[in-house]
Order: C-alpha cells, then sequence, then structure tokens
C-alpha cells in the first residue's frame, strides 16, 4: 500500500507542481509586462498632460493682459504702452480668474515679479513660488519650473505647480505666470479603461503618498510602506510583491519619470492574478488526493486478497511442521491463490497417507521385533526361557543382590532317567514329557519368578526375594506335582519324577556360572541321594 502510494504520489505531484511553478513564473512575467504597460503609458500620458498645461500656462504668460500688468505693476517706472485697465492689480487678478474660469484643470493663477513677490493671484492667498536662479537661455519658450506636487489641504487635492517665464515685449525676464494645476484632472489620464490591461496606476510623491489614482475611490492618504518605496524606486520595472495601497497584497513596479518628481506604481491585486490559478492547484491536489485515497484503499484491498490467504497458508504449513497433520484449508477462489490451496490440501493429504503408511510399517516391524525378541529369549520346545535369557537373567540379579542384599534362591532340575524314557518311549514322547514339566514349572512358580530351561532334560528356576526355605518348600511342590503327574503314551502310563538342588545367592556369587556350578553340586547330592528329592548346599 505504501508503495502503491508512493508511486503514484511522486509522480503526479511532482510533475503537477512543476508545471504550476511554470505557470506561476509565466503569469508573473505576463503580470509584470502589463504592469510596466500600465507605468509606461502612464508615464507617458503625465508628460503629455503637463505638456499640455504647460502649453496652456505659457499662452497665458504671452497674453498683452500679463505682460502689461506685470510692467505696471512690478516696474511702474517703465513706460507703459498698455491702457489703464492694466495698471492695476485688481485687473489682472480678474484677468487671471478669467482665465481659471476657463480652464477646469486650473486651481489657482499668479503672476509674480522676479524677485518671486506675488503681484496678482486669483485664489485668495497665492502661494509663494521659489523661482530659479537663472532662467535658462531659452526660457522664452522652454523655461518651465515644476515645483513638486503635494496634498494641497487649501483645495482639498492633491496640486502640481508650474511656472513659466514672463518676458516683456524686448524679452526681458520680468517674472513668471504659477499655475497650481488640479491632478485629479489627470486621473482619466492615468489608464484607459478600454486599451489599458488591468490594475491600478497611482501617482506617489516623494513619500509614497498618493496623488491620484486611477481608482476613483482610492484612499488619497494612503501611503507606501518606505523602505518598499525604495526597492520599487531602486529596480524600476522590476515587479515586487508588497502590502499594496489599493489591495492587501499585490504584485506591482514603479517607473521614476526623469522631469517630474513622482513615482508611478502599477499595482494589481494578488489574489486576482492568481485566483485561477489557485483554483487550479487547488482542484489539482483534490483530485491528487483523491487519487490517492483510491489507490491506497484498491492496494490495501488487493494486499488483504494475497496477505490473508498467504498468512493462512503459512499458518498451516506451520502446523504441519509442528506435526498436525490433518489440516486442510478451505479453496474457495480460482486465482492463483486458489491453485496454491488445493496443491497445499493435496500436499498435506500426501504426507497423511505416507505419515499413516510408515506408522503402519512401524508397527508390524515393532510386533515382528517383538516376535524375534521373544524368540531369541524363548525355548522353542517348552516355551520357558532358553540358557542366553538365563544367563542375562542371573547376571541382572546378582546384580541386584549385590545392590540392594535381597537375597534369591536357585533351583536346578533335572528329569530323572530321562535316557530311558528316550529311549523306551522315543523322543517324541521325551519332548512331550520336557513341555508337560515346563507347563508344572510355570504353574508353580510366581509371576516375579523366572524359568529357564538349562539345556536337555535340565531346568533352572530363580526365585527372587526368597529364603531357602521357602525355596525349598517350593522345589518340594514342584517334586511332588511331577511326581503325580501321569503321561499316557503308547497305551502306556508313564510316571516321571524329578531331582533339584536348591542353592542361595551368596556374596561370593561373582558370576552366574559359580552360581551353576553350586547349584549343579546340589542338584548332583540329590542324585546321589537317590533321585526323586530336593536338595539344599548352604
Ligand atoms: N527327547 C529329548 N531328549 C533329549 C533332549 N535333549 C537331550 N535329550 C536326551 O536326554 C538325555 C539326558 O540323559 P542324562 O540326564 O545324561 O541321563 P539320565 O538318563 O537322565 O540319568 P540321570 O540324569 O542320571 O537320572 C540324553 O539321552 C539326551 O539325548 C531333547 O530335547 N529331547
Amino acid at each position: 500500500m505504501v508503495f502503491a502510494i508512493i508511486a503514484t504520489l511522486i509522480p503526479s505531484l511532482g510533475l503537477g507542481l512543476l508545471s504550476f511553478r511554470q505557470n506561476e513564473a509565466q503569469i508573473s512575467d505576463n503580470v509584470t509586462r502589463e504592469l510596466r504597460t500600465l507605468t509606461s503609458d502612464a508615464s507617458r500620458e503625465v508628460e503629455l498632460w503637463i505638456d499640455k498645461r504647460a502649453h496652456e500656462v505659457r499662452v497665458s504668460s504671452t497674453s498683452s493682459a500679463v505682460i502689461d500688468g506685470l510692467s505696471a505693476i512690478a516696474r511702474p517706472q517703465t513706460k507703459i504702452r498698455a491702457n489703464s485697465a492694466t495698471k492695476n492689480p485688481q485687473a489682472l487678478a480678474h484677468y487671471l480668474r478669467s482665465v481659471q474660469a476657463k480652464l477646469d484643470t486650473l486651481r489657482e493663477l499668479t503672476v509674480v515679479d522676479a524677485n518671486g513677490q506675488v503681484v496678482a493671484s486669483s485664489g485668495v492667498t497665492a502661494a509663494t513660488v521659489t523661482l530659479p536662479n537663472e532662467w535658462p537661455p531659452n526660457s522664452l519658450t522652454e523655461g518651465l519650473v515644476i515645483i513638486p506636487p503635494h496634498w494641497d489641504e487649501r483645495y482639498t487635492t492633491a496640486t502640481l505647480s508650474i511656472a513659466v517665464p514672463v518676458l516683456s515685449y524686448d524679452n526681458l525676464l520680468m517674472g513668471a505666470l504659477v499655475a497650481v494645476l488640479d491632478l485629479r484632472t489627470l486621473q482619466p489620464h492615468l489608464k484607459s479603461p478600454m486599451k489599458s490591461p488591468p490594475g491600478e496606476v497611482l501617482l506617489l510623491d516623494q513619500e509614497g503618498r498618493i496623488l491620484v489614482s486611477s481608482q476613483i475611490d482610492a484612499d488619497k492618504l494612503k501611503q507606501l510602506d518606505g523602505p518598499v518605496l525604495r526597492r520599487l524606486q531602486a529596480q524600476p520595472g522590476e515587479s515586487l510583491v508588497f502590502q499594496g495601497m489599493t489591495h492587501r497584497e499585490v504584485i506591482g513596479l514603479a517607473d521614476v519619470p526623469e522631469n517630474l518628481p513622482v513615482t508611478i506604481v502599477a499595482e494589481r491585486d494578488r489574489a486576482e492574478v492568481y485566483s485561477t490559478w489557485v483554483e487550479l492547484r487547488d482542484m489539482f491536489l483534490a483530485l491528487v488526493g483523491a487519487l490517492v485515497i483510491v489507490v491506497a484503499a484498491v492496494a490495501f484491498q488487493l494486499g488483504r486478497s494475497i496477505v490473508g490467504p498467504l498468512q493462512r497458508l503459512i499458518g498451516a504449513a506451520d502446523r504441519i511442521a509442528g506435526g498436525d497433520l490433518e489440516v486442510r484449508l478451505t479453496a474457495t477462489r480460482n486465482d492463483e491463490l486458489g491453485h496454491l490451496t488445493q496443491v497445499f490440501n493435496q500436499m498435506a493429504d500426501r504426507l497423511r497417507h505416507s505419515h499413516a503408511e510408515i506408522m503402519a510399517a512401524n508397527q508390524a516391524m515393532q510386533q515382528q521385533n517383538q516376535v524375534l525378541e521373544t524368540l531369541s529369549i524363548t525355548d522353542s520346545l517348552t516355551g520357558l526361557y532358553n540358557r542366553s535369557k538365563l544367563d542375562a537373567i542371573l547376571s541382572d540379579e546378582l546384580a541386584r543382590f549385590k545392590r540392594t542384599h535381597r537375597e534369591f534362591t536357585l533351583l536346578m532340575m533335572d528329569i530323572d532317567y530321562f535316557k530311558t524314557l528316550n529311549d523306551t518311549y522315543g523322543h517324541i514322547t521325551g519332548d512331550e514329557i520336557l513341555t508337560a514339566v515346563a507347563r508344572i514349572l510355570i504353574q508353580s512358580i510366581r509371576s516375579i519368578d523366572y524359568a529357564a530351561r538349562y539345556g536337555g532334560d535340565e531346568f533352572i528356576i530363580i526365585l527372587v526375594e526368597t529364603s531357602t526355605d521357602q525355596a525349598l518348600k517350593t522345589a518340594e511342590r514342584i517334586r511332588s506335582q511331577v511326581e503325580n503327574m501321569r503321561y499316557s503314551a503308547n497305551d502306556s502310563i508313564i510316571a516321571v519324577t524329578v531331582s533339584i538342588g536348591v542353592v542361595q545367592c551368596q556374596s561370593g556369587d561373582m558370576t552366574p556360572t559359580a552360581v551353576f556350578a553350586r547349584a549343579d553340586s546340589a542338584l548332583y547330592e540329590a542324585k546321589h541321594a537317590g533321585r526323586n528329592r530336593a536338595f539344599c548346599v548352604s
């Protein structure tokens, strides 16, 4: 699932964000280009507007009313060719007011003398004007002083004052005509509603305050942050993002006209510029998010459909490895995992089958081993223990005696005149007599005792934890039973007797042979004493 998410997220998000980053840069370039167009157009319009206003004022400055009025008032000693109407300041002020009335861009028109002293004005309180020390040589046509624009409290508007020289008829500088221009009239020229690209144009004074704005309702008292203004002025034509004056965050740039102490700033609402871009970006991110959720869900479902059956298979394999072969899985699917489950079940079936076969073979082998073991320790004729088993039993009993000092008694028994019986009735009858005697032995001893055929017609009985007296009683009981036994063969009734030698184990008995030897001596004594008796040697 993690792999699926990464594999989906990295390419889609990476390529998408790269493309959005390129689009953002492109949008920024386009906006910068449009803002440059706005500022350069505005700069040109401002220049044209000022030229036009300067021309209008210059025309007025060459009027005879101004020249004669100034000549009469400023230099009364000069010979005046004008009529009397232009000789007093009121007449000149009247003329100035009539000019102002014709030009709606004018707020005030003032005539000053060569020292800058007000001679007459259309306004009530004329502004004082500082004229340049020397007008340029071509002041007749080019002489123009532009006083830095500012917010004028008297007219509650931003104003720009220009001064043009007033020359006498013989081209002598007499003074100047100063016009206070209402910058509000510049507002329609800053931006063409039809042709200009989107954005607002602002004319700022030296401190960054708005003088005039293409946005009619812009707050005129707003001021651009000082550092931002300096950065804009330092890099004219280069766009920046800053806290604007028409919107909270704007993209803007500045143009600084050469001849006018103002800064023209064009700015555009950054949110509006990037609104479509942001909308598309958010939509893209939402789509990527939805894609990741879908991919994650599919990957999770796919993983679960693979991992779940695999875990069941692993669990079943673990149980088989632990010895539980009764495992069986339900195969419900038709795909590779379903096939794998079927194969697993077949494998488990085969293992179960093989295991059953092995167990059966093992059991048969154990039975055969048991038979073989029984045969290896049993005398085939009588069913008693054979000689080799007898030796092993005696060795164990001797070891036990040495360990626990619990005594045991050994009886060596021999059929009397067995050779004669053989010779008289034949070997088969002899064998049957041996078997009958062995039966009596088995019936006469306890389950914890041992009876074995020592060889020929000789038998050994080991009575565990039995004293000599008890052993003699057992020997006597056996002897008596054999004596009372009647065996019929070839129409004859055969009587059989046995002689028994009894010995008790001693601490000096190191080997079975030593015990046998002493028992053999006791048996010899019984035979020698007349047979059909038991004899004990201490
Ligand atoms: N039928 C039969 N006879 C055997 C078997 N093994 C040994 N015999 C015979 O048993 C006889 C043993 O005779 P002995 O014990 O030596 O002598 P005896 O005749 O018993 O005389 P005493 O022991 O002195 O009383 C021999 O003739 C053997 O051939 C056997 O498995 N079957």
